[in-house]
């Protein structure tokens, strides 16, 4: 071997050994990468948790129990564990801008108003998802409480209505609960196209809502409430004398009345077939010149109508017949049929506080001042006026109905309960439609000092 072999031969072993060394070094390396790695997911990990934790809290940090199983993957895996993504169907246009100074429940104030237009994405014609809505005087609103500035929420909370004292979040209507949902009972005004007409809200201008219901008395208020039980029907038999007959029938999908609404048929003085809906309206039933029954009833219902008054007249000849031949005690039981009574549970009761608060209502008065300055203000839709340079409402109808607003937001001490208690400043703002209104609150009154245009929408008129 010669001397260059072998210096050859040692140079190609250091780089060997240089080569093993490196590869030792990658590998310790790739070592500490994957062990950087694994702590920085493990530490993702426990940071997710933590946020995960933080967002099923309360206020009062007792965490809730997370969702057993995991995020559903389908939209109907998403509607089986209840964890579906809402899109609200429209966005209020009301004439409380700010959450300060509206109302507190719908009834507080009635004069309040707003419009509601469904999203154009959420049906391909909107307008038809309101037909038949225009029977109802009042409607349900299901809404997000999109201000109220944070997701958090506590078990128990303070209503100010209580002054300081705390109940459950569920013996309240505070805002501020898990899901942040609103609900109200909102008078209908009108419907034109895909808008709604409101009033008696309290909801603030930008309001998601999520659904609109409307208001059936006979199944929302238990005072109204028919319940259906199945005892003998004696309080009320029906008589050969009686020519009046109740007809219950549900009414089908394809029926121009709500499904499931009991109607109820009956004769009047001068015999015609009378129908009542459950608005309580009286609808004659006419007869065309066959002698068929004709009215605006569905004709399935028009049918059975025909049916059982031809029943009812041959029943009446029969009646007395085999009446005479029965003896009271061989009378045969009354029918079991489904009637409408009224139980005691059927009435609601209250917490005490909502009925008599221990906060009192106020006197609401007007400086002449601010009368003046109200009196200053346009009606909404004014239409065909000559523009000017007063004022004008852009909900509310009149000066009037604006006072009455502001009456009724005041009244009911719209200050929060720090404000009320402990805040030396008696001053108060809020804005009504297009009105900026300043008050000061005294001892069981509130005065109104000024009532000044909102400047945005003086700018735009
Ligand atoms: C006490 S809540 C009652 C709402 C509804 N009637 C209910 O019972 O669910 C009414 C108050 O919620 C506030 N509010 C109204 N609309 C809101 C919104 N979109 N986001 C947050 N707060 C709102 C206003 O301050 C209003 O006085």
């Amino acid at each position: 071997m010669s001397p260059q072999c072998v210096c050859g031969g040692e140079h190609v072993n250091r780089l060997n050994q240089q080569v093993s060394v490196m590869r030792k070094e990658i590998k310790n390396l790739r070592q500490m990468l994957d062990n950087a790695l694994r702590a920085h997911r493990k530490q993702m990990t426990s940071l997710q948790s933590a946020v995960t934790q933080v967002g099923l809290c309360n206020r009062d940090e007792t965490p809730l129990t997370p969702s057993p199983s995991p995020p559903p993957t389908s939209p109907q895996a998403a509607l089986e564990q209840g964890t579906i993504q809402t899109a609200p169907i429209g966005y209020i246009s009301s004439c409380f801008s700010v959450k300060n100074g509206t109302p507190r429940q719908p009834t507080v104030c009635g004069p309040s108003r707003a419009e509601l237009r469904l999203q154009q994405h959420v049906f391909t014609n909107p307008d038809h998802a309101l037909v038949g809505l225009e029977q109802y005087s009042h409607v349900w609103i299901i809404f997000l409480f999109h201000k109220n500035g944070h997701l958090s929420y506590k078990a128990k909370v303070k209503p100010p209505r209580l002054n300081g004292q705390r109940v459950g979040v569920y013996s309240t209507r505070s805002p501020h609960r898990p899901n942040a949902l609103g609900l109200t009972l909102a008078k209908l005004d009108k419907i034109v196209g895909d808008t709604i007409h409101l009033s008696d809200i309290d909801m603030i201008d930008g309001t998601p809502v999520l659904d609109i219901k409307p208001y059936i008395p006979e199944y929302d208020s238990p005072h109204t409430r028919v319940v259906m039980d199945s005892e003998p029907y004696d309080s009320n038999p029906i008589t050969e004398t009686e020519s009046s007959v109740l007809i219950f029938y549900e009414a089908s999908e394809t029926d121009s009345v709500q499904s499931n609404v009991k109607h109820q048929g009956t004769y009047d003085d001068v015999g015609r077939l009378l129908f009542r809906d459950t608005a309580e309206n009286v609808v004659p039933v006419t007869h065309s010149s066959k002698g068929n029954v004709q009215s605006s009833l569905p004709k399935d219902l028009c049918s059975v109508l025909e049916e059982v008054k031809a029943y009812v007249s041959q029943s009446d000849d029969s009646l007395s017949k085999v009446q005479a031949s029965l003896s009271p005690q061989n009378k045969p039981p009354e029918p079991k049929v489904d009637r409408p009574c009224y139980r005691e549970e059927a009435y609601s009761t209250i917490a005490g506080w909502i009925r008599e608060p221990p906060v009192v209502s106020l006197d609401v008065r007007f400086t002449s001042h601010a009368q003046r300055e109200l009196a200053e203000f346009l009606p909404s839709h004014l239409s065909g006026c000559p523009k000017s340079d007063r004022p004008q409402f852009k909900f509310l109808r009149s000066p009037e109905e604006a006072a009455a607003a502001i009456r009724g937001v005041l009244s009911a001490d719209p200050r929060s309960v720090y404000r009320r208690t402990r805040c030396r400043d008696r001053l108060f703002f809020f804005t009504l439609d297009t009105a900026d209104i300043t008050c000061w609150f005294g001892q069981g009154f509130a005065e109104v000092l000024q009532v000044r245009p909102v400047e945005l929408h003086v700018a735009s008129m």
